[in-house]
């Protein structure tokens, strides 16, 4: 088989460090006992005791979307550097690793995801069940026209004080989570209506149609966005929650956190 070693082999030829994504523990000793080798182990838990490890929050079920997010994660926590070549090995069909992919690591096209999932206070499932809707919403409008949206998830008492009714409250005596099917129908129709969803740390929603009211002193926006883009991103600097801002006007969906924008992605580019 050398024929084939020397082909395949280019994979991981010379790499920087090898990244293991959920390995068993009888193949991460393996990596371990090769010489000078750098292993960085990326998985929802560090099943293996690994000493580099790089928590994902979700198993993502799309194999790009795993070694993006973890290798950005990677690159956050300075475990890797800007430009390191990588094999990442993954499991695509079984339950053990099945493919190695050389991939570069590049700090320019950090998006912030890990920011939002790995560094909030929502559970990660309801912060990524959001951003879909908001993706969603954002690809196919309300009935073919554009819609804006406001989410604001996790820290929900505090926001819940710093913002007050527009009109009834439709989740008001009801115990429905983001991410249900039929709750993405209701939210969906009611994003044409103004304010706010707030939604609990655990994915309950709180509330429709709520005026937030933060003080938006020293908050950046970017320019051409209004009053909703300000009062999302203020928010999430009064409190520990987090906005998903689905824009009207330029139809991007963002995140902030901490005040900041962390996050801006194109619904059409997913
Ligand atoms: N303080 C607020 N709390 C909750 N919702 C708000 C608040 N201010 C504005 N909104 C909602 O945002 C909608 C759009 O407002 P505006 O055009 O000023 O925002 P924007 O940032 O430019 O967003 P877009 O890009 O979607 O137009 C309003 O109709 C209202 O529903
Ligand atoms: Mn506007």
């Amino acid at each position: 088989m050398a024929g084939l070693d020397d082909v395949f082999g280019d994979i991981f030829a010379s790499v920087d460090a090898v990244v293991l994504f959920s390995p068993s523990g009888s193949y991460y000793e393996r990596f371990m006992a090769v010489e000078d080798l750098d292993v960085v182990v990326v998985g929802t838990e560090n099943a293996v005791g690994a000493e580099t490890f790089v928590e994902l929050p979700l198993e993502f079920e799309d194999i790009s979307e795993r070694i993006r997010f973890g290798l950005e994660g990677a690159l956050e926590q300075g475990v890797i550097e800007d430009g390191d070549e990588l094999a990442c090995a993954t499991s695509v069909f079984g339950d053990g690793i099945d493919t190695v992919s050389r991939v570069r690591a590049d700090a320019e096209s950090h998006t912030g995801i890990y920011d939002i999932f790995a560094k909030s206070r929502a559970d990660p499932e309801v912060v990524k069940a959001v951003l879909e809707l908001a993706i969603e919403l954002g690809q196919k409008g309300q009935k073919g026209k554009p819609v804006g949206a406001l989410f604001i998830v996790g820290d929900a008492g505090k926001v819940m004080n710093k913002s007050r009714p527009l009109s009834y409250n439709p989740f008001e005596k009801s115990h429905v989570h983001v991410g249900d099917p039929i709750v993405n129908v209701m939210l969906k129709e009611f994003s044409r209506l103004d304010g706010a969803f707030i939604i609990s740390d655990a994915g309950k929603i709180v509330s429709a149609y709520r005026y937030l009211e933060p003080s938006a002193e020293g908050v950046d926006i970017p320019k051409g966005l209004g009053a909703r883009h300000m009062a999302g991103g203020a928010i999430t600097r009064d409190t520990n929650a987090i906005a998903i801002v689905l824009s009207e006007s330029d139809g991007l969906v963002r995140a902030f956190k901490g005040g900041e924008l962390i996050l801006e992605v194109d619904p059409e580019a997913y």
